[in-house]
Formats: C-alpha cells, sequence, structure tokens
C-alpha cells in the first residue's frame, strides 16, 4: 500500500484545519453490520428482515443482497490493519443482531459474539477505539414475523439482545449508540416501505418509531449495567438543517412541519420527554400506542447525541393546500447546486448549522458526527489508485464546518466518516460507493481512494499538532 501517511493530498489549508481541533476530538470511519459482513449464512447467524427484502423481487437494485458484501466477516485481519494504516482513532461499527440470537431472543449463538470479539480485541490491539451500534437495521426475521416495530413486544427483546452483547463486550466497549436512525427504520421501513421490511402504512411508522424509543430507553440502564463506569451510552438519529426558500408565510409554515418530521419526531421524546405538540394530527394520525412511562423511559439521560447527516433540506411553501408534516414540498434542484449520486444537495454549512441548532435547542452534553459522506461515480482501472476529488472536497468542506461549530459553541466531540469502505447501499445495492477505500467485488481487493489518503493525512496532520 502506498504510503498513506505522506500527506501529498493535503494543501497548507488542509495542514490549518487539522491544527484547528481541539486536543482530544477523535477521530473515526463507520460501516454497519449487513453493509459490510457477508457471511450471511455462517455459524449460526439467522435471518434478518434485510436477507428477506433483498430477496423479494423489485425492492433492491438488480436484486443485490449482502450474501457476501465485502466480505468483511472474513476479513478482520486485514480491514482492521487497513483501519490503522488510514491512522483512525476510532471505528463505528455495528452488531448483527441475527448472529447473536438468531431467533431474536432466547437461545444465544456464541460464535456470533466470539466473531465481535475478535474485532473487538483486533481494534483495541491497534489502538482504535470501538464505537458500537447495537442496532443498524438488521431485525431478525422471526420478530418481524410477528410484527416487527410495531408490536410493543419487540422493544423488550431489543433491550434483551442489547444486554447479551453488553455481557460480552462491556469490559472493553466504553462507547455504545443504542440505535442507528430510528426515523429511517420507521419511516422508510414501515411508513413508505423503501427498506426493510417494506411495510407501507404511515401509522405503522408513528407505532414502530414509538417502539424503537421505548427499546433505546429500555436498554440505556442494561448496557450500562455491564459497561465499565467511564462508559458511555447514546443514539444516533438521521438529521438535517431545514432552511426556508423565502419569506412567505406558507413557506416558515411548511419549514416548521419538515423540521417537526425529519428531526423533532425523536429529539423531542428522547431529549426533552415529550413528541412534538400537534405532531400526530400535522401527519393526520394517531398519537402511537403510548403507555404510561413511556416517555420516561425514553427520555432516560443519554451521555452524547450522534448525528448523522449528508445534507440539507430547503424548502418552499405549498400555497394551493396544507400540506401533511411528511409531505412539505422540498426545493427542485438548484442549476447552480452540486448533487451526490443520491440526488443529495451538497451544502456544508448545513452540518454546521445543524450542530449549532442542536446546541441551542437542546441541553445535549456531547455530540459526535456518526456519519457523513458522499457517493460519487468511482472507478477503478485494475491498478493505481482511484482518483475521487469530489469527496476530498465533499470530506474538506463539511469538515471544516466542524471546526467553526466547535468554535461556536457545539459540544463536539468526534467525527466518523461514512463509509470505511464500499459496501451495499440498502436498496442501491452496490450502485453507490461511500467509502474512502474502494472495493473491487469480484475479487474484494481494497483500493484506498484520494479521499482516503487525504483523510489519512488530515488525521496524521492532526496528531502532529498535539
Ligand atoms: O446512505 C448512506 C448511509 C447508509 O449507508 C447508512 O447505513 C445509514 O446510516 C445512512 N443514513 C443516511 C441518511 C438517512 C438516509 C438513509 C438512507 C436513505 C435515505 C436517507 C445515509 N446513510
Amino acid at each position: 500500500m502506498q504510503d498513506i501517511h505522506n500527506m501529498s493530498q493535503l494543501t497548507s489549508a488542509d495542514l490549518e484545519l487539522a491544527r484547528a481541533f481541539p486536543e482530544g476530538f477523535l477521530w473515526g470511519a463507520a460501516t454497519a453490520s449487513y453493509q459490510i459482513e457477508g457471511g450471511a449464512f455462517e455459524d449460526g447467524r439467522g435471518s434478518s428482515i434485510w436477507d428477506d427484502f433483498s430477496a423479494t423481487p423489485g425492492k433492491v437494485f438488480q436484486g443485490e443482497n449482502g450474501n457476501v458484501a465485502a466480505d468483511h466477516y472474513h476479513r478482520l485481519a486485514e480491514d482492521t490493519e487497513l483501519m490503522s494504516s488510514l491512522g483512525l482513532g476510532a471505528y463505528r461499527f455495528s452488531i448483527a443482531w441475527p448472529r447473536i440470537l438468531p431467533e431474536g431472543r432466547g437461545a444465544i449463538n456464541n460464535a456470533g459474539l466470539d466473531f465481535y470479539d475478535r474485532l473487538v480485541d483486533g481494534l483495541l490491539a491497534k489502538g482504535i477505539t470501538p464505537y458500537v451500534t447495537l442496532y443498524h437495521w438488521d431485525l431478525p426475521s422471526p420478530l418481524q414475523q410477528e410484527g416487527g416495530w410495531v408490536k410493543r413486544e419487540t422493544a423488550f427483546a431489543y433491550a434483551d439482545f442489547a444486554e447479551v452483547v453488553a455481557k460480552r463486550l462491556g469490559d472493553r466497549v466504553t462507547n455504545w449508540i443504542t440505535l442507528n436512525e430510528p426515523w429511517c427504520s420507521a419511516y422508510l421501513g414501515y411508513g413508505i416501505g423503501i427498506h426493510a421490511p417494506g411495510v407501507q402504512d404511515r401509522q405503522a411508522a408513528l407505532d414502530a418509531g414509538h417502539h424503537l424509543m421505548l427499546g433505546h430507553g429500555l436498554a440505556v440502564p442494561r448496557i450500562r449495567a455491564h459497561s465499565a463506569p467511564n462508559s458511555q451510552v447514546g443514539i444516533t438519529l438521521n438529521l438535517a438543517h431545514v432552511y426556508a426558500n423565502d419569506e412567505r408565510p406558507e413557506t416558515q409554515r411548511d419549514v416548521a412541519l419538515a423540521d417537526a418530521f425529519s428531526n423533532r419526531w425523536f429529539l423531542d421524546p428522547i431529549l426533552r420527554g415529550h413528541y412534538t405538540e400537534g405532531f400526530f394530527e400535522q401527519l393526520g394520525l394517531n398519537a402511537p400506542p403510548v403507555q404510561d412511562g413511556d416517555l420516561a423511559t425514553i427520555s432516560t439521560p443519554i451521555d452524547f447525541l450522534g448525528v448523522n447527516n449528508y445534507t440539507r433540506l430547503l424548502v418552499k411553501g405549498n400555497t394551493e393546500r396544507i400540506p401533511l408534516a411528511d409531505q412539505v414540498s422540498l426545493v427542485a434542484p438548484i442549476p447552480s447546486a452540486c448533487y451526490t449520486e443520491m440526488g443529495w444537495e451538497v451544502y456544508p454549512n448545513g452540518l454546521r448549522d445543524l450542530l449549532l441548532r442542536l446546541t441551542k435547542d437542546y441541553a445535549v452534553s456531547k455530540l459526535y458526527v456518526t456519519e457523513n459522506g458522499a457517493a460519487f461515480k468511482d472507478a477503478w482501472n485494475g491498478n493505481g489508485h482511484v482518483s475521487d476529488p469530489r469527496r476530498v472536497d465533499y470530506l474538506r468542506t463539511h469538515i471544516a464546518g466542524l471546526a467553526e461549530a466547535i468554535q461556536q459553541g457545539a459540544p463536539l466531540r468526534g467525527y466518523f466518516v461514512w463509509s470505511l469502505m464500499d459496501n451495499f447501499e440498502w436498496a442501491e445495492g452496490y450502485s453507490k460507493r461511500f467509502g474512502i477505500v474502494y472495493i473491487d467485488y469480484p475479487t474484494q481487493k481494497r483500493v484506498v481512494k484520494e479521499s482516503g489518503y487525504w483523510y489519512a493525512g488530515l488525521l496524521k496532520a492532526f496528531n502532529q499538532a498535539h
């Protein structure tokens, strides 16, 4: 591998940017189990809703699935060495619930726990801090057969699963993320059905969202009970700052609706202990099945908020009708703007402004950017490295926004680029590449992209400054 630390990719401004970050700032990269592991039928792993969804014709691009993915299940040593060569301070990964409890509850598959044991020990041996996401969408199929997240019982099954993992890893893992993006699990999975389990029922999305948050709240004390005293537990939400396209009253109204639906649906219960006033009415739906004590459980204190952010929302008020909160019209693509392969506008200030809003409006003691990155058309000609200048620029400009946010008071403690490596991009299959490392799937070769060299150089410059 080319000398990864030659920092040749960095400008003098980049070196200055690295020095702008405070001592102890954590630099990492993130992945998720179903997206990189493969080994889908090995060592007792059970089926997940994403195995089922991928096997359903028409759901995933070209019928692709995570059976092999980036074959990470068989490449722990190679991939932890790759992380170390990049100079990562931390690595965020998720636990595949079906590897641990193939039936979702009950019998424990120790071979599954052994895999994550090996991963954690490999990371610690290289001085890389593990950040463990307990749930990144791969719900065991038997639980979905009982109704999945629309059923309250699933919240309790999740808390039991979290405890099983904490009991095994809690002596070495001190950074826990209960859920990745319950908004996606609830709305994409149960509301509009473009993600697993493919349910199209907006009321089900509200009910699932409630039980996901309940599972989070039930799990927090169970994780704490089996982790070292200096451990920290948080949750990761996908959030986006909402901007008004104009000053019209309809636009101001729709900005509030979009913010309620995209951000406050989960922020308010978890951090304020109540749903947003009028939220269910704004959706034209009933309240989810809230029971006494649920909101107290859901808002149990957490140590940090993980923020996944990729773009912004730009809202233009609809004058003809009063839209429902999840039907606010966003502004169409702007000719002067840049977009990623996902169709997401590249708008670096959106991450900065989001972090400052969270700091101003919510009493979060610590923030981590647990995902930020971009998919662009990456190509590899079979030798040399992969040129991805647009991703270098995306990372450079978004990371510059982090430095501004910190200077303006955001309690930001770390940043995880999405993603360490190209992987299974859900319904888009392998057609979208987010990695700072290219995966040549036919050979499973790992090829560090220009952005990987750039990121490694930034981390080296940061370490040299402290
Ligand atoms: O789409 C890139 C990544 C996924 O690969 C991660 O698994 C997931 O945590 C994640 N979240 C977001 C933002 C929310 C979103 C996800 C998927 C599709 C549309 C929006 C982007 N990403």
